[in-house]
C-alpha cells in the first residue's frame, strides 16, 4: 500500500517560496515582452498575426543590432535592409513591437486611413523625458499634443497672403546674401526659412547672429540623434525599477536637455521681449502664452521653439539636397531654367524675378521639388505612431493581419521613396509628370514627405511655397557647380546634413550683370534678413 506522507511545514514554505519566485519571474518576463508576444501568451498562440520579420533574440529581439546601427551612424542602411521582408516588417525591439512600413501603400493604409486609431506617441524616457523635459509637443502623448496643435492651427502656416509676402521678402534677402557672400551659401539656406518663421511667429525681422542660429541648429540635430537611440527607450520600465542614483544613462542626456533648455531660453527671452512693448496681438508668442495660461511658461517656449527649429531645419536640409541635385544633374536644372527664362525673360533686358504667381506654369519645377523630397528624404526616421486598439488589416497577399494595441508603426522613408519607382537612385523629376493625379505642387507629396494622419506636418504649405520661391529665384539668377579638387567627383549620397560648415564644396556665381542688377534693384525690400553675413567671411 502506498503511503503518502504530507510535507512538513518547512517543505511547504519552501514550495510556496519557489512557486512565488517562479510567478514573479514569469510576471516580470511577461512585462518585458512586446505587445504581440504578450498578447499571444494571454490569449493563445495565433491571436495576433503580424507581417514577417527577422528571427530575434530572447527578450531583446532585434534591439542590439538596431542600437549598434543607430549609434554607429549606420541606421539608414539597417532600416533599408529590413525592408526585404515585404510591404511591412515586424521587429521585436525590447518591450516594443515595431512594424516598419516599407512602401506608400502601407503608409497610406495605416498612417492615413487608420489615423483615428494610429495617432499616439510612445513614451520615450530619453528623447521625450530627459532631453525634452517632457515638453516637446511633437513627442507628447495625444491628449497634451492636441492643445499645442490647436494653438499652431491658428497660424494657418503658409495659407495666408501675409505669409506669401513674408516669403517674398525673405527670398530677396536670400538672393542678396548669395550675391554678397556666395561661399556661405549653406548658411543662407538656413537663415532663409528661419527669417520666415521668425517673422511669422513674432511679426518682427530676424535679428540673430550666425552663432545664435548655429546654436539652434545644434539643438535640433542633437535632439534628432537622441530619438530611439538608447536601451531605456525600449525598456521604459527601467526608469521606474532602477533607483535614480544607479540610472547610469541620466547624466549624459540630462546635460543635453539642459543645453537645449539654455539655448531655447535665450531665444525665447528675445522673442518675448520683442512683443512685450507692442500691441501685436496677432503674434504667435503672445497667443502661445495665452494658450498655456496658468501653466509653466516653458510649455509655450517649447512649442514656439519647436516651430522655429522644425520650420527652419527641415527646409534647410531639403535645400541642401536640392543644391546637391543642381550640381549632380545640371541638365535637369537647365530645363527648369529654360522654363524660367521663357516666363521671366532672358538676355540683358526686361527681366523680372519669378514669384508664386508663376507656380501654375512651372509644373517641371514642382516635379523637381517632389523629386528632391523623394530622392533624399528630409526625415528618414519619423518617431513612431502607436496603435491605440487592436486592428485587423486585410492585405494584398490574401493575409489578414491582426495587430495588438500598442504596436508602433514607423514610416521607413528610404524604402517608401524607393519601392515602386523606376530607377529610384536617379534624380528624374519627369516621373512626376507622367502621373494622372496632376502636376501641381501638392499632388503625390503626401505620405513620404510630410507624413499623413493626424500628426502630419503643420508647416507643409509654408514649406512648399518657400521652397518653390527659393528654387525658382536662385536658379533664375545663379549658376551652381561642384567645387571639388581636380578629378574629384561629387558623391551625391553624402549630404552631411548636420555639418555646421559647408556640407560639400559648391561654387555659386551670379548668371549675368543683368541678373545682378535685378537683385540689387530690389535689395531695399529685404527687410527681414538680419546681421550682415560679410563679417563672417572676413573672420
Ligand atoms: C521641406 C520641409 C519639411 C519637411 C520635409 C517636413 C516634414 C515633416 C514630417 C515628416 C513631419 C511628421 C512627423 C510625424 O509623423 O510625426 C513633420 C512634423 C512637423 N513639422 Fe514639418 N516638415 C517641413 C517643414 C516644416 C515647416 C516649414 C514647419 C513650420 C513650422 C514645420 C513644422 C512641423 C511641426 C511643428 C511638426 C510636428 C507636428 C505635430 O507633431 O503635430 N515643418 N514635418
Amino acid at each position: 500500500m502506498l503511503y503518502f506522507e504530507p510535507p512538513g511545514h518547512g517543505a511547504l514554505a519552501a514550495g510556496i517560496l519557489v512557486s512565488s519566485c517562479l510567478c514573479l519571474v514569469v510576471a516580470a518576463y511577461i512585462q518585458f515582452l512586446p505587445p504581440h508576444k504578450r498578447g499571444n501568451i494571454f490569449f493563445g498562440r495565433g491571436r495576433y498575426n503580424l507581417p514577417p520579420g527577422p528571427a530575434d533574440q530572447p527578450l531583446v529581439g532585434s534591439l542590439l543590432p538596431w542600437l549598434r546601427a543607430r549609434n554607429g551612424g549606420q541606421w539608414v542602411p539597417w532600416l533599408v535592409e529590413q525592408a526585404r521582408y515585404g510591404d511591412m516588417t515586424t521587429l521585436h525591439m525590447g518591450t516594443k513591437t515595431w512594424v516598419l512600413l516599407n512602401n506608400s501603400r502601407a503608409v497610406n493604409e495605416i498612417i492615413s486611413r487608420r489615423a483615428a486609431i494610429v495617432h499616439e506617441r510612445p513614451y520615450m524616457p530619453i528623447a521625450g523625458g530627459l532631453v525634452s523635459q517632457n515638453r516637446r509637443f511633437f513627442l507628447l502623448k495625444t491628449a497634451d499634443w492636441r492643445v499645442g496643435r490647436r494653438l499652431v492651427g491658428h497660424l494657418q502656416l503658409g495659407a495666408t497672403k501675409d505669409h506669401e509676402q513674408i516669403i517674398d521678402e525673405a527670398s530677396l534677402g536670400l538672393l542678396c546674401a548669395f550675391l554678397d557672400s556666395s561661399k556661405l551659401w549653406y548658411r543662407h539656406i538656413y537663415r532663409y526659412p528661419m527669417a520666415i518663421m521668425h517673422k511669422v511667429i513674432t511679426g518682427r525681422p530676424l535679428l540673430k547672429t550666425t552663432a545664435e542660429l548655429q546654436d539652434l541648429q545644434r539643438v535640433t540635430s542633437t535632439f534628432l540623434t537622441s530619438i530611439n537611440s538608447h536601451l531605456v527607450d525600449f525598456f521604459p520600465q527601467l526608469e521606474r525599477i532602477v533607483p535614480r542614483p544607479l540610472q547610469f544613462w541620466r547624466r549624459r542626456w540630462e546635460e543635453m536637455g539642459r543645453f537645449h533648455y539654455r539655448v531655447m531660453s535665450r531665444w525665447w527671452d528675445g522673442l518675448t521681449s520683442l512683443i512685450a512693448d507692442d500691441e501685436n496681438e496677432a503674434s504667435f508668442v503672445r497667443h502661445a502664452l495665452h494658450g498655456y495660461a496658468g501653466t509653466a511658461e516653458e510649455r509655450a517656449m517649447y512649442l514656439t521653439m519647436l516651430l522655429m527649429s522644425a520650420g527652419a531645419d527641415n527646409p534647410r536640409m531639403t535645400m541642401n539636397a536640392w543644391v546637391m541635385a543642381c550640381i549632380s544633374y545640371p541638365e535637369v536644372m537647365q530645363r527648369v531654367r529654360g522654363d524660367l527664362d521663357r516666363l521671366c525673360g532672358s538676355g540683358d533686358g526686361g527681366l523680372r524675378l519669378p514669384s508664386l504667381d508663376d507656380l501654375p506654369q512651372m509644373s517641371y519645377l514642382c516635379a523637381v521639388i517632389k523629386e528632391v523630397l523623394r530622392w533624399r528624404p528630409t526625415v528618414p526616421l519619423m518617431p513612431q505612431r502607436v496603435l491605440v486598439e487592436d486592428m485587423d488589416l486585410e492585405w494584398d497577399d490574401g493575409k489578414i493581419y491582426r495587430f495588438p494595441a500598442g504596436t508602433e508603426f514607423l514610416v521607413n522613408s528610404i524604402p517608401v521613396c524607393t519601392n515602386g519607382y523606376d530607377r529610384p537612385d536617379e534624380f528624374r523629376p519627369e516621373r512626376w509628370l507622367d502621373r494622372e493625379s496632376g502636376h501641381g505642387m501638392e499632388q503625390d507629396l503626401w505620405q513620404f514627405a510630410f507624413s499623413g494622419g493626424k500628426r502630419y506636418c503643420v508647416g507643409y504649405k509654408l514649406a512648399q511655397k518657400e521652397l518653390f520661391v527659393a528654387f525658382a529665384r536662385l536658379l533664375y539668377c545663379f549658376d551652381f557647380s561642384f567645387a571639388g579638387g581636380d578629378g574629384e567627383k561629387v558623391d551625391d549620397t553624402k549630404l552631411n546634413a548636420f555639418e555646421p560648415g559647408e556640407p560639400f564644396p559648391v561654387k555659386v556665381s551670379v548668371r549675368s550683370r543683368a541678373h545682378e542688377k535685378l537683385i540689387r534693384n530690389r535689395a531695399g525690400e529685404c527687410r527681414n534678413w538680419g546681421p550682415d553675413e560679410k563679417e563672417d567671411v572676413i573672420r
